[in-house]
């Protein structure tokens, strides 16, 4: 771990607090483990982690070994995730400000999503920049399926392209329509077993990191999720409903509807 970091001293705060953001099993904890492993022998780290009712991912990164187990912090949301770090970001952002406290001057916050669907993305009030992660096994059409994350989060990951024979998917192919789905923003196939693919994800983050330094990148808020509810008590208004206000009616569905998300 460096005692100080050569990344120059700029703009407000220097710690850049990324996102990572993806369905359940897509690969984000790996992602994380791999950015510490390979950059905090450059970079002061840290990580916060979510889980609904557990501090599982914490303590694979821990016993991972990637991090002293003291710059990894676990929030147990207690609720769907995308709640955490999008509607109450609160416990997210005690974390992240601890830990850039105790820890200070950090370079990079890592903070990881708890798994979700499709339509979870961070607040740019807690995060500077988002990765979402989507996986070959999850099928080769995920990434024409749309939404906020797959479009237009700082970047998409295609990943676990070493699987994708196995599971009869075209992982060149499925780059191709996630690159044709984000208007030019980077979409990056890896791999944990391709180390040329780690080193494009390393590179993203300094490039992300020194733009962050300079002042010259600027947080996008991808967009909200679907409106949607949690069953019945929602529609009884006991629940807690995600409608957002983003002027598409009711807050009563169930499913992923995209063209929710792209007003
Ligand atoms: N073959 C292959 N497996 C991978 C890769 N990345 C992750 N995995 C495996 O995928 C599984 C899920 O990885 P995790 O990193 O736990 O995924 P996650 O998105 O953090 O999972 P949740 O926190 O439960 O949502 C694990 O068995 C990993 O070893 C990869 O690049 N290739």
């Amino acid at each position: 771990m460096p005692e100080h970091s050569t990344a120059p001293e700029s703009g407000p705060r220097r710690t850049l607090r990324l996102g990572v953001a993806g369905p359940v099993g897509t690969g984000k904890s790996s992602l994380i483990a791999t950015l510490c492993r390979e950059l905090s022998g450059e970079l002061s780290m840290a990580v916060v982690t979510n889980d609904i009712y557990t501090d599982e991912d914490a303590r694979f990164l821990r016993s991972a070994g990637v991090l002293p187990t003291e710059r990894i912090h676990a929030v147990e949301t207690g609720a769907c995730p995308h709640t955490a770090i999008r509607d109450d970001i609160t416990a997210n952002l005690d974390a992240v400000e601890d830990l850039e406290e105790e820890f200070a001057p950090l370079d990079l916050v890592l903070v990881e999503s708890g798994g979700d669907n499709l339509t979870a993305t961070f607040s740019p009030a807690l995060i500077d920049a988002q990765i979402f992660c989507l996986d070959v096994a999850g099928g080769g059409d995920v990434a024409r399926k749309g939404g906020p994350g797959i479009g237009r989060a700082d970047l998409l990951v295609v990943n676990k392209v070493d699987l994708a024979p196995y599971v009869h998917v075209d992982a060149e192919q499925m780059v191709a329509d996630a690159t044709a789905a984000r208007d030019g923003r980077p979409v990056l196939g890896l791999s944990q077993n391709d180390p040329a693919t780690i080193v494009l994800l390393c590179d993203w983050v300094r490039g992300v990191l020194r733009e962050h330094r300079a002042g010259t990148h600027v947080p996008q808020d991808p967009g909200p999720m679907a409106p949607h509810s949690h069953g019945p008590a929602d529609e009884l208004g006991h629940g807690h409903g995600h409608g957002h206000g983003y002027g598409h009616g009711e807050d009563k569905g169930h499913g992923f509807a995209p063209e929710h998300v792209h007003t």
